[in-house]
């Protein structure tokens, strides 16, 4: 086991350790070592790094007294004489540390230094580069009892060998570091690639890097290192040894939001290769499929002259084409009907289905397959889902009469000009599009509602807006963003259709990519909304489920909460942060309990929203309708 803690935090994980090198950067000012330690706070370091000298100790002395060197040495002693810190400034900077609650961390360069930061309570020391080849300075630091981490600058690989077989053998916990000694390092001579040889010497490796910029450390991270170290200075101008190698706080934060990114998206979740959610969205939008390119009737057996590939990705993929010559049409395929899985049984499709739930139920439906799915089942409700072409379109071709005791229609999220719908948008022109928008979706639920004479209820779903593109809104707006929307929504005659907002997840998908929300996300806030407007909810489980797995709120708590406020429910599993609508079963959901809860409100309807369910004439819904028929 190559990972320990340092101060708590544990190395080797997915989060990669942060250490911020004052080094001498502080060039012998306390003050300037305060506010050193202040900026690598502010740029997001988990710690930081002084060194320590006992000058007497670690340089040699002529018996007279004297220090003649070789001109290099004599320039760093003349450095290092403008520069340090005296132990007592030291301590106080190790104080201020504690105080500010970031970790301390010092590299002693001789033995002396070892034993004064004995009193530090320090929670793991550095060995330079420079003592990696200095077995006596490493057994030392190692016998204070705390883990170390050691750089291997300047060394060859038979160095670094003998110094793990030391640290193995005294049972030390240690971490290797990568690193190129040069200040600033020449890009060429880093050998970056040496990281994978020295994870295979020792399975906990980080990067200490000298060079200029952030580019190479990032990459460092991204072929595993698990802590960097870097140098940070407040004006990479001033005179001493490290300055030319440092960052400056603004780049330091750079390189700290760079890891933070990568952390999220190195981890790969094998084996193979898994489309994600938002990869399986854009697939079936630009993807292509097996489509008919000609009517086939039922019975006919299909040859190549019969299929063709075209776009969108909904139905079977291109490479499965040769899976259906020769098969007998199992249904009549329309010229340019996506063929699916079930064109491949022999078993009759189009069957009438039947589900005994305890509350009232529907599926999605689009204008063009409403009569389709009218012929299979006779459930409580349908939801249309509209896109803003649906809206310019009469809905009488499409629909006939139904005796569903509700109807509900979900408003487009996309309107002309590949704009969202947002009552709460700053730009009040498009806060005023988004309300003719949102009239032109009554307008169309008004029309759909006269095959709806038995109707409860006419309910408009809307993700009323309220997101961002990079960056969530700051807390403080939240007030504003909800007020818009409801002026927004004194705007709109409802004429006796009800406008119930959509909860949304933290980081909901617009045109295929993330953007963060800012209202109608946070349970507190939807229930409070509907307690305070007079407001019901299209309840999204997915979208509270991926609400609770960001924020790490209790999901049946926050169900048990909202349920009451809810008139319809979206039903699908999610599993993360972005595994959204997936089967029931196969998220994050405990459904048993979410059943039972569900089941003691009687008021609300729902249907199962899961991914794709449309597809093969609507088999995802099937599965997740018979999942919940089990759990009643
Ligand atoms: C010089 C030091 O380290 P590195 O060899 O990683 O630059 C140090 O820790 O003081």
């Amino acid at each position: 086991m190559t990972s320990f803690l340092i101060d708590g935090f544990p190395l080797g994980g997915d989060r990669v350790y942060v250490i911020a090198e004052v080094g001498n950067n502080h060039n012998g000012s306390l003050a300037l070592a305060r506010r050193l330690v202040d900026a690598a706070i502010e740029a997001g370091a988990d710690c930081v790094k002084f060194q320590l000298r006992n000058r007497d100790a670690l340089y040699r002395r002529k018996a007279d007294g004297s220090r003649a060197e070789d001109l290099g040495v004599e320039y760093i002693q003349d450095l290092l004489d403008k520069v340090e810190l005296s132990l007592d400034e030291h301590r106080e900077v190790r104080a201020y540390c504690a105080q500010k609650g970031i970790t301390y961390l010092c590299t002693p360069w001789d033995e002396p230094s070892v034993d004064a930061l004995a009193g530090f309570d320090v929670a793991a020391l550095k060995i330079a580069s420079a003592d990696l080849c200095n077995p006596y300075l490493i057994a030392k630091a190692a016998s204070l009892g705390k883990p170390l981490i050691l750089s291997t600058g300047m060394s060859f690989e038979h160095e670094i060998v003998r110094a793990i077989e030391q640290l193995k053998a005294l049972g030390t916990p240690f971490a290797l570091l990568h690193c190129n000694s040069a200040y600033p390092a020449p890009e060429a001579d880093i050998q970056l690639g040496y990281l994978r040889r020295l994870q295979e010497l020792h399975g906990l490796i980080g990067y200490s890097g000298h060079e200029r910029g952030i580019a190479i450390t990032l990459g460092a991270v991204a072929l595993g290192a698990k802590l960097v170290e870097r140098h940070i200075t407040l004006d990479r101008g001033m005179e001493g040894p490290d300055h030319l190698a440092s960052l400056e706080p603004g780049e330091f934060r750079q390189l700290v939001d760079g890891i933070r990114q990568l952390e999220l998206a190195l981890p790969w979740q094998g084996p193979g290769r898994h489309a994600s959610q938002g990869e399986l969205l854009n697939r079936e939008n630009l993807g292509k499929s097996v489509i008919a390119a000609r009517d086939i009737t039922r019975g006919t057996v299909m040859d190549a002259s019969m299929l063709r590939i075209a776009s969108p990705g909904q139905g079977l993929p291109p490479y499965r084409l040769p899976e259906l010559l020769g098969k007998p049409a199992g249904r009549d395929i329309a010229q340019g009907d996506f063929l699916f899985d079930s064109d491949l049984s022999e078993q009759a499709q189009e069957q009438r289905l039947a589900f005994d739930l305890p509350i009232r139920w529907g599926v999605p439906v689009r204008y063009h397959d409403f009569l389709d799915y009218r012929r299979r089942i006779s459930p409580d409700l349908f939801e249309f889902h509209l896109s803003y072409r649906d809206l310019s379109l009469k809905p009488q071709p499409f629909l006939a009469a139904v005796e569903c005791s509700r109807l509900v229609v979900h408003a487009p999220e996309l309107f002309e000009n590949s704009e969202l719908l947002d009552l709460a948008a700053d730009d009040p022109a498009y806060r005023q599009r988004s309300i003719d928008n949102l009239q032109r979706v009554v307008d169309a639920t008004l029309e759909i509602g006269e095959f709806f004479p038995d109707a409860d209820a006419r309910l408009i779903v809307a993700n009323i807006g309220g997101f961002s593109a990079d960056e969530p809104r700051p807390l403080a707006m939240r007030a504003e963003l909800y007020d818009r929307f409801h002026e927004a929504c004194r705007q709109v005659d409802f004429a006796g259709t009800e406008l119930i907002p959509q909860n949304m997840a933290p980081f909901p998908w617009h045109f295929g990519g993330q953007r963060h929300q800012n209202i109608f996300m946070m349970p507190d806030e939807l229930a409070a909304q509907a307690r305070e407007h007079d407001l019901r909810l299209c309840l999204d489980l997915s979208h509270l489920q991926m609400t609770c797995f960001h924020f790490g709120l209790d999901f049946q708590q926050a169900l048990a909460l909202l349920l009451p406020h809810s008139a319809h429910l979206h039903v699908a599993d999610a599993k993360g942060i972005n595994g959204e609508g997936v089967l029931m079963g196969t998220g994050d959901i405990d459904w048993p309990a979410a059943w039972v809860q569900i089941k003691r409100h009687p008021h609300v309807s729902f249907i199962p929203e899961v991914w794709q369910g449309h597809k093969d004439h609507g088999a995802g819904f099937w599965s997740a309708l018979q999942f919940l028929t089990r759990l009643a």
